[in-house]
């Protein structure tokens, strides 16, 4: 895991995306230059539809720029296999989608410890780093509960735990408490600001709430195609 040293977790350069459907050709984004450090947290604020989840799949390697590139740790991933791709992934990005997508059929405990088994950790080490991360979001009363069982809140700061399962370098947030209301929301970034701070690795977190916003290092937005500080 990147420590809060400054390193470059994320360097996007003039990254390109763009979406063909029938003759029509939709240039989402044109052309993106973003960096981002350990230890920052940087919240994306754009419009519904201005390209949000496109640049965080980009970013995450769940999808390939049409140009520019990708670098994660210093590693360029442009021209990586697919598979070489999935261990970065599974090792460096931690994903936080506004839906949590856990696995119904196994306990909180299991989920957090379900990406550490694919990167062949112990199940012994999986289990008690699942143990420690589910505590810090005081859901140590709640480790054998299946997620149909939790509260939405409680369901989203597992599915936060679990992206932070393999100690990443870089966290993406897709609107991480975007299904929750507005209290339980409030509540459950600050957790999420609180541990992410503690780690010190890099996030970027995109979110509708300017007052959730105002809470991170930096924002930025869409505008374009382009990326520019708000
Ligand atoms: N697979 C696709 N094929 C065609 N168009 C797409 C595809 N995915 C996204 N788009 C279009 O690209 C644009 C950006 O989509 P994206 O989901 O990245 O936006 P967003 O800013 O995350 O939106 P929201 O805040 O509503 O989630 C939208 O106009 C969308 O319709």
């Amino acid at each position: 895991m990147a420590e809060a040293t400054g390193e470059t977790v994320l360097q996007l350069r003039d990254v390109a995306r763009s979406y063909v459907s029938g003759d029509e050709t939709l240039h989402v984004l044109r052309d993106i230059s973003f960096s981002l450090q350990a230890g920052e947290i940087v919240a994306l604020v754009a419009p519904s539809g201005t390209g949000k989840s496109t640049l965080l799949h980009i970013a995450g390697l769940l999808d390939r720029p049409d140009g520019g590139s990708v670098e994660i740790t210093g590693r360029e991933s442009g021209r990586l296999a697919d598979n070489d791709r999935a261990a970065i992934r599974c090792s460096e990005i931690g994903f936080v989608y506004q839906f949590h997508h856990l696995l119904g059929e196994f306990t909180a405990r299991e989920n957090v410890m379900l990406p550490q088994m694919i990167a062949k950790q112990s199940r012994r080490a999986a289990r008690a780093r699942a143990d420690y991360l589910l505590d810090l979001f005081g859901l140590g009363h709640r480790l054998d509960h299946l997620p149909g069982k939790l509260s939405g809140g409680e369901q989203q700061r597992v599915a936060i735990a679990r992206a932070l399962a393999n100690e990443p370098s870089l966290l993406l947030a897709d609107e991480p408490t975007g299904n929750l209301d507005v209290k339980t929301a409030a509540v459950v970034f600050d957790e999420l600001l609180r541990v992410v701070r503690g780690t010190g690795l890099g996030a970027l977190i995109a979110t509708h709430n300017d007052d959730l916003a105002s809470r991170m290092d930096r924002v930025v937005t869409l505008r374009d195609g382009m990326l520019v500080e708000f």
